[in-house]
């Protein structure tokens, strides 16, 4: 069972690779037990981050202390973390079981006493038949349960995850994100998992952190993120919300929350009403997003993209369709209007 006493610290957490910060001295608690993902662009040192937790980077500067005890020196094997490796990572000469047991063995487990607890790995991920097979003959998603069932063979508290599902198609991706969440469940220890998909942090975390530039941007609760994103930076990674400048600083409406009329005579709500054009519509099945450019009187710049999105219901969408080209009008309520820190 999984308490608090299992809380993961990252204190002033730092790395530098010569004159260049990945990693500018992050402070984050994740509570034992929790889903967290770590999200942000190419490039914001998520890996690295995941990397110092792992003991596969010793940090520039800071601690990773677990269950309050400092890890941040001893070796991966030490620490009572374990990262599963991208599938590809499995030893192809190694059968399945071997695999899995191939951490135990280099500890100098015996072979009966390994093998054993192997198999109990491999019937928690649904692969006990495939125990004999060599990895090139698995798919992607049983080479992943493969790879997990070889990273909990260190009985980690911690399980870390670098972009575990990039290399399944869109199908599988969906499938094996299920089935993350509900090995979370099973086994109650902490996951940190390394993303650059909003849609798969929302998905599947209970602490989103978003990293930018090597800093974290903002750290909560997925609809926290959503509902409540602290900076611009944050709004556009996210995604879903427009960013407007207003006298009063930046400001981010969802687009989900973004009214599209087709005349100018539209009631007012309370909020702003901006004259508009259509640039484009996007079909999405459930959805219909209408990217508008807000006239400003002067000639409408399309090479510069459009200023907001709209997303409408298809229902909604198609009660009065428009097309690129309709004059529109926008507006908001002001109970939607969210404004972001400079
Ligand atoms: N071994 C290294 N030597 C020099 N620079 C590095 C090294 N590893 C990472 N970096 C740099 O540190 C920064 C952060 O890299 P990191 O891999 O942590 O980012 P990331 O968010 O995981 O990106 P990606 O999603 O592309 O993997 C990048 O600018 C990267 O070029």
């Amino acid at each position: 069972m999984t308490t608090a006493r299992n809380d993961l610290e990252l204190i002033g957490l730092t790395k530098r690779y010569g004159d260049a910060t990945a990693v500018a001295g992050i402070e984050l608690r994740i509570a034992g037990g929790s889903y967290c993902c770590l999200l942000g662009p190419s490039g914001c040192g998520k890996t690295s981050t995941l990397r110092m937790i792992a003991g596969h980077e010793v940090p520039t500067e800071g601690h990773v202390v677990l269950s309050g005890r400092e890890i941040t020196h001893l070796s991966p094997a030490e620490r009572g973390t374990a990262m599963m490796f991208q599938s590809y990572a499995l030893f192809p000469h190694l059968s399945v079981l071997d695999n899995v047991a191939f951490s135990a063995r280099m500890k100098g487990q015996p072979k009966a006493q390994r093998d054993a607890r192997a198999r109990e790995l491999l019937e928690l991920v649904h692969m006990t038949p495939y125990a004999a097979r060599l990895p090139a003959a698995l798919s992607g998603g049983q080479q992943q349960r493969v790879a997990l069932a070889r990273a909990l063979m260190m009985q980690p508290r911690v399980l870390l995850l670098d972009e575990p599902l990039s290399a399944l198609d869109p199908f599988l991706r969906v499938r094996m994100r299920a089935e993350l969440k509900r090995w979370h469940r099973e086994l109650g220890m902490s996951f940190v998992h390394v993303t650059h998909s909003q849609e798969e942090a929302m998905a599947l975390a209970d602490l989103v952190v978003v990293m930018n530039q090597g800093r974290i941007e903002q750290a909560g609760a997925p609809r926290e993120v959503f509902e409540r994103p602290r900076t611009e930076f944050v709004a556009r990674f996210i995604g879903a919300h427009n960013v407007m400048e207003t006298p009063a600083g930046k400001v981010a409406v969802r687009c989900d929350r973004v009214l599209v009329g087709r005349s100018e005579g539209t009631s007012a709500t309370g909020g702003s009403a901006m004259p508009a054009t259509v640039i484009d519509v996007e079909y999405q099945g459930s959805q219909v997003l209408v990217h508008l450019g807000a006239d400003t009187g002067s000639e409408l710049d399309d090479a510069a993209g459009p200023d907001w999105t709209a997303a409408m219901s298809d229902s909604q969408f198609h009660a009065s369709p428009l097309s690129p080209g309709d004059r529109a009008t926008m507006q908001w309520r002001e109970a939607d209007v969210h404004v972001l820190e400079a």
